[in-house]
């Protein structure tokens, strides 16, 4: 089979290159280089590239770098400020997956080949026909969350060497087989967030508006922060104020006031409720007639755990997570992403939706 297979420089997608060659498919090797404006992030692409390079010669493999750095900025980066801006909370790397690796990547170079192979731990299933996307065997390095927004077409193209395997195979394969890359630290996606100071690319992008922070259940004022877009709910660290733990619990934009309460278990900083829209289904709506208190496991954040819950339709895309256990830090704007009830399927994800954001 002809295959494109995206290299990161890291272990994983080297690994997944190292068994595709193995079964003797034919393969081409790319390196997207994003880069962001000004210098801002990237700042390991040449040390990446050096790896993909090395392992490419290795293998007597074609490698291309290509760059996706405008349509980046212009999507990704767009929709990551647009969204901090209104208070929400962006998640990049699951856009940056959909619009640059899977979007633009396909359209340009991905779609000349039978399929693109990734390093992600995910798994394909094929059932009735359909091509749906399954988490990976190792439930701990699982990346399917990140791939909860992709298209049936971009799905059926794409196929992932490694879900099969847990990461410590994984490593002991890239030993074995003496990559260089073999004890190399996990890289942090492709995206600007795991490379930069998120807090710095806000400042600059977004500026400062101090305004107060406020404990929720007195009305008290606490301190000063320099911008709400700076917090995130269920966010603990960086609110500068003594006596805590602190959470941010509720942001209201329009007056500029985050509202923080105090302790581990108050109840404000929980919610088995979840509310979403924008629901996008990656194969098929798996519950088009009937969706009410269906048994799913979803996620809200990248995690490990897979969550107990109930789902069920509340109007067009519009649907609510019960989940068996508090949840906490449920930040509108993250997707919330919804599994069978054995956590073998990812079905899709919808957005969480801001309830506790004026
Ligand atoms: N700059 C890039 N260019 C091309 N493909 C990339 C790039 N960054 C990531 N990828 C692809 O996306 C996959 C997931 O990337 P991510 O960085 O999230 O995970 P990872 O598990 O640390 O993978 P790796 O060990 O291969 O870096 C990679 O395995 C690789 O196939």
């Amino acid at each position: 089979m002809k295959i494109a297979a995206l290299i990161s420089g890291g272990v994983d997608s080297a690994v997944a290159v190292h068994r595709l060659v193995e079964e003797g498919h034919d393969l081409h090797l790319f390196y997207i280089r994003i880069g962001l404006d000004n210098g801002e992030g990237d700042c390991s692409a040449e040390e990446d590239i050096e790896m993909c390079s090395f392992i490419a010669r290795r293998y007597g493999l074609p490698f291309d770098v290509v760059s996706l750095h405008q349509e980046y900025w212009d999507n990704v980066m767009d929709y990551a400020l647009r969204t901090v801006r209104s208070g929400l909370t962006p998640n990049p790397d699951i856009m940056c997956n959909k619009m640059i690796k899977f979007g633009f990547f396909e359209e340009r170079w991905g779609h000349e080949f039978d399929k693109t192979a990734t390093g992600h731990y995910a798994t394909t299933h094929e059932i009735d026909g359909l091509v749906y996307l399954g988490t990976g065997i190792d439930a701990v390095k699982d990346q399917t969350d990140f791939l909860c927004r992709i298209s049936y077409p971009q799905l059926s193209h794409l196929m992932f060497p490694i879900g099969d395997l847990p990461k410590s195979r994984v490593r002991e394969i890239a030993v074995t087989t003496q990559l260089p890359n073999a004890f190399r630290r996990d890289s942090q996606g492709i995206c600007f967030l795991g490379k930069i100071n998120y807090n710095d690319f806000i400042r600059r992008h977004l500026g400062e508006k101090p305004g107060p922070i406020i404990e929720i259940e007195t009305g008290r004022k606490l301190g000063e922060h320099r911008g709400f877009w700076f917090h995130t709910i269920g966010q603990r660290k960086g609110l500068g104020l003594s006596g805590g733990p602190w959470y941010v619990v509720k942001k209201n934009v329009n007056d500029n006031v985050v509202y923080v309460s105090q302790g581990y278990d108050t109840e404000k900083q929980y919610g088995k409720l979840i509310h979403l829209d924008e629901m996008h289904w990656i194969t098929r709506d798996p519950w088009p007639d009937d969706c009410d208190g269906v048994e799913i496991r979803f996620k809200n954040r990248h995690s490990p755990e897979f969550l107990p819950a109930r789902l069920s339709r509340m109007g067009q895309g519009e649907y609510i997570i019960e989940s068996e256990v508090p949840v906490q830090g449920i930040a509108p704007g993250q997707f919330g992403v919804i599994y069978d009830r054995d956590a073998r399927l990812c079905y899709g994800s919808g957005v969480i939706t801001g309830r506790n954001i004026s």
